[in-house]
């Protein structure tokens, strides 16, 4: 029998992390990135899974570029990117879904902070798709005694769990460099849960996906690691940089910036109450300091705890 291929799209930090987990288990793995020794067509070509870790910004010219070369009908395609794109408001799901209408469409996400997992530390991550047999297949790719794989079938929500929860990684990232504390913290990361809620079941996403590995799980770890580049975007704001010094300093993609500008808008036009989401937008126009957000916050009408 032929060996799997996977074709990895994206040879940045997640793109390479993931394709060193596969290699680990056996599979033939091809990676490619702009700029690379490969073209796109000898990575893609004959490819049985076509995973793609490319940033935001990249994805549609990528999906587009993949559309114009010969790809099996029975090649499943797998989406790492959390993000919105600016022009349609769409996910990366939805993009490869639009591009790809007849191929079976995955979504790869969790807490998987990529730099812990080139350490070999042990991480679980889900694997969510309309099509359980192509989520069972991504499942068995990347399973192994250091990756714990769960399959899920909704995969818009697991996606905007992992999107989502860039906008409440900086504003983690604001209260810990104001110092704020452990209260204020976890008054936070519970909100900000609450807000992801409210969004994704108005998208059109289950209520229960946010309070599993994709949701909550990413928000925990993100929130609370120095090592993504969300949370250090919020924490360096707190500690009076610009958003341009820390972007130009950053290593790889803070999705998180660009998904704020995005989630406000279509939050607006939709009339969905997003206050966290509303102050961190503030914070990167400069339109208010960290300090005053958090007084924004504060100070908002008293109300009963909803959860939606
Ligand atoms: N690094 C991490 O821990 C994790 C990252 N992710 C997500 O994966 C995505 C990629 O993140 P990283 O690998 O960390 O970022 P990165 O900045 O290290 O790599 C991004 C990759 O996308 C490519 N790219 C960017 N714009 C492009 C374009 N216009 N055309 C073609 N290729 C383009 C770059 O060349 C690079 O290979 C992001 O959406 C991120 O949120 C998800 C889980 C974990
Ligand atoms: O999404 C991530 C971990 O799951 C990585 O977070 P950052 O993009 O903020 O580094």
């Amino acid at each position: 029998m032929r060996e799997t291929t996977i074709a990895i799209l994206g040879a940045g930090a997640w793109g390479s992390a993931l394709a060193t987990l596969a290699s680990e288990n056996g599979y033939s793995v091809r990676l490619w990135s702009r700029g690379g020794a490969k073209t796109l067509l000898e990575v893609v070509e004959d490819a049985d899974i076509i995973l793609s870790a490319i940033s935001m910004k990249g994805v549609r010219a990528v999906a587009a570029q993949v559309q114009s070369l010969p790809i099996s009908k029975e090649t499943i395609f797998v989406t790492a990117t959390k993000g919105l794109e600016p022009e349609t408001t769409s996910t990366p799901l939805q993009i490869w879904q639009e591009v790809f209408p007849t191929h079976a469409v995955v979504v790869l996400c969790g807490p998987n902070l990529s730099k812990e997992i080139q350490m070999s530390l042990p991480a679980a991550t889900v694997v969510a798709s309309e099509s359980a047999a192509a989520a069972q297949s991504v499942q068995l790719v990347f399973s192994s005694h250091r990756f714990r794989v769960y399959t899920n079938s909704d995969p818009l929500g697991v996606e905007l769990g992992g999107t989502l929860k860039n906008v409440i990684a900086i504003a983690a990232g604001v209260c810990d460099g104001l110092q704020l504390g452990t209260n204020a913290k976890a008054a936070l990361i519970t909100r900000g849960l609450t807000e992801m809620v409210r969004v994704g079941v108005h998208w059109g996403a289950k209520m229960e996906t946010f309070y599993g590995l994709s949701g909550l799980g990413d928000l925990l770890a993100t929130c609370n690691s120095p090592l993504s580049r969300n949370y250090q975007v919020g924490y360096q704001l707190a500690c009076g940089k610009t958003l341009t010094e820390i972007l130009a300093h950053i290593e790889g993609t803070a999705e998180g910036v660009n998904t704020t500008v995005v989630l406000m808008q279509r939050a607006k036009q939709q009339n969905i109450s997003v206050p966290i989401t509303e102050q961190v937008y503030r914070l990167i126009q400069s339109e208010v300091t960290p300090r005053q957000a958090l007084e924004e916050l504060m100070v908002r009408d008293m109300k009963p705890e909803h959860f939606i």
